[in-house]
């Protein structure tokens, strides 16, 4: 393995604090993975590394990059802080009121409805919810309102310590709604290990002393709640804490990331500084594209090869995408001097600033019949109702004190219980007794009769049973589309559940833990065949030969609600979205756009195109 000189001084470091500032393709993620190894496999002792990553995506490529060392489980925690977060808590939660593996309420609309009851529970916020006017209204108020929660989160604030103290009743009010369903959120999974750190130094001290080595990856987008809980897990002596990051792509500082953390730990843990400013990533005029976006952008050395960057216009998005394809056709039939070998799909990504950038994308995809895979967010749903059905069965069978979810089952069953004799708590036999109300041959019967093939009795759970039930059903009695949107369905969850197996080892192998790892996404696989169709955000990390930038149209990129340093973070978002492209790198736009509400609008280029001389 080639090191820079650099590069191996980071691998080399021992003990002590280390700040790693570089920037994109530098080896950022090649430099953290490689001194895992030589952690794990040249130090003495029993001890663990503890290697953090922003996203389960990087994650995973670091686990690839380690599995040949055998023990490698048993070695390293590799994963996110929301999934050590999860593990600390379902080991030692009991201490801040968790039994077990926390329930995570990871949906919005789970959310959303904790909070709306709450509130009609309360004379006082009923009325200010209910002034609002329409249910539209009315969820914008309640959108605003989990915002403000999840912020006073993000500051590690509890119910009493936020400043406004009626919105500290409601903050209080939301969180009594999810411990009534024996759930938390997402922002609660940082929050109550901050408060078990905190209150129980003991155990911080345990963590510190299993894991020897901390390793941090994508530190640029730390938050005040990640940051202060690292200050609390290494408590005032421990110093073994690398973090690896780079300010110019701190792209989530809408979410209440700030780079101002790499400072601040290279302040508070009187770290040493490296950095690395070579791009072994990206050919000249990608990093020339990179410097104009960021001109304080100082790489050292010239990559040896030239790339290209193309800009593409279409008269209106269909014709984008129809241009995007004819772009990328040609480089498959043609191939390209600057890039060895045939160009294939899954060599190419496509980006947009948002999900709806492949609105008229998708369809022209399917008609070529190229394989392609999206990953726009973190979250994976079932789009059939016989899945989703499902999952809320799962859902209860692991958190029987799920009220929130039982009752969704029952409105969707349409099953009229009287508060009196609902089954409470609902276990699997209470379920069960509803099979008899649906004939043979219901689709609830079909999912219930599912449910009873998981074989909870059993330690090790197994799904594969459940869903060939599902899968033999939707085979006889579902048609055309129906039965393909629940073979697709399936076909993820199938996916989930192996990758969840072949991770679990070091997992308890059980519902609530598989339901966990879904609600972190650390079941998503990380590549799959074919054309990658990425948001910016979910780019991330990643790198491809061919990178085409689609809906570069001012209002799309930059986004239409940019302003202010907002503006700022979308140039970082264009920087960290060209950066993906290890050759050549295209820009696409439409001069004309339909409008959700039905009229065609004419386009303006972005500014960015404009500013860096391609328009
Ligand atoms: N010393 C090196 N010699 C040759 N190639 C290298 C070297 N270091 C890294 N690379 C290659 O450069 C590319 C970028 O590396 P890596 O993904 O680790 O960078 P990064 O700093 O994490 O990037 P980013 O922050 O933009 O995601 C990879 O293809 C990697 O294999």
């Amino acid at each position: 393995m080639n090191l820079s000189k650099d590069q191996a001084r980071v691998v080399q470091h021992g003990e002590g604090a280390l700040l790693v500032v570089a920037g994109p393709g530098s080896g950022k993620t090649r430099v953290l993975t490689e001194r895992v190894r030589r952690l794990v496999c040249e130090s003495d002792g029993h001890f663990r590394v503890l290697a953090l990553t922003f996203t389960n995506k990087a994650a995973n490529e670091m686990r690839e990059r380690l599995k040949e060392i055998p023990d490698i489980h048993q070695r390293a925690f590799i994963g996110t802080l929301h999934s050590f977060c999860m593990e600390v808590l379902t080991s030692r939660g009991q201490q801040v009121g968790i039994d077990g593996a926390p329930n995570l309420f990871e949906q919005f609309q789970d959310r959303k409805q904790v909070l709306r009851q709450a509130m009609l529970a309360d004379p006082e916020f009923r009325q200010i919810l209910l002034s609002k006017g329409s249910v539209r209204d009315q969820d914008k108020a309640l959108w605003q309102f989990l915002d403000a929660i999840s912020d006073a989160k993000g500051q590690l604030l509890l119910p009493d310590a936020v400043e406004d103290s009626r919105f500290g009743r409601l903050y209080l009010a939301y969180d009594q709604g999810m411990r009534a369903s024996r759930a938390i959120d997402y922002d609660d999974l940082l929050l109550l290990t901050y408060r078990l750190f905190l209150e129980r130094p003991k155990i911080a001290g345990f963590y510190r002393r299993l894991y020897r080595y901390i390793c941090i990856d994508e530190a640029q987008d730390l938050n005040e709640a990640q940051y202060r809980l690292l200050q609390a897990l290494c408590g005032s002596s421990y110093r073994n804490l690398m973090m690896v990051g780079d300010p110019k792509q701190a792209i989530f500082q809408w979410n209440g990331a700030h780079p101002k953390y790499l400072d601040l730990f290279e302040r508070d843990f009187e770290a040493q500084r490296i950095a690395l400013n070579q791009n072994f990533r990206s050919s000249a005029a990608v990093v020339e594209i990179a410097v104009r976006l960021s001109p304080d952008y100082e790489v050292e050395g010239e990559y040896p090869i030239a790339g290209e960057v193309t800009v593409l216009r279409g008269r209106d998005e269909e014709d984008e995408a129809r241009q995007v394809i004819a772009y990328l056709l040609d480089l498959q039939a043609s191939g390209h001097a600057d890039i060895e070998g045939e160009i294939t799909l899954d060599r190419c990504a496509i980006l947009g600033r948002n999900r709806y950038v492949f609105n008229r994308l998708e369809p022209a995809l399917s008609r070529e019949g190229w394989t392609y895979y999206k990953h726009l967010s973190t979250q994976q749903e079932s789009e059939s109702d016989l899945l989703e059905d499902f999952e809320i069965c799962l859902r209860l069978l692991a958190n029987p004190g799920d009220r929130l979810h039982l009752e969704q089952l029952l409105n969707r069953w349409r099953i009229d219980v009287s508060e009196s004799d609902r089954p409470e708590p609902l276990d699997c036999s209470a379920l069960m007794q509803q099979l008899e109300r649906f004939p043979s041959g219901n689709p609830r019967r079909v999912i219930l009769e599912a449910v009873q093939r998981l074989d909870l009795n059993d330690s090790e759970l197994r799904l594969g049973p459940a869903l060939d039930h599902l899968a033999a059903y939707a085979d006889d009695a579902l048609k055309d589309d129906d039965r393909a949107m629940v073979l697709q369905d399936i076909s993820q969850w199938r996916k989930d559940w192996d990758r969840f197996v072949r991770r679990a080892s070091g997992l308890q192998r059980s519902l609530r833990t598989f339901l966990g790892q879904i609600a972190l996404g650390a079941t998503q696989q990380p590549r799959e065949d074919g054309l990658a169709l990425l948001t910016v955000h979910s780019a991330k990390g990643l790198e491809f030969d061919v990178v085409v930038i689609m809906g570069m149209m001012e209002g799309v990129f930059p986004d239409y609600r940019a302003a202010g340093s907002a503006l700022d973070e979308e140039r970082r978002n264009l920087f960290v979205a060209a950066t993906r492209s290890k050759r050549l790198l295209c820009f696409s736009y439409a001069e004309q756009r339909m409008m959700p509400w039905g009229s065609s609008k004419a386009q303006i280029p972005s500014r960015f195109l404009q500013q860096l001389g391609l328009t």
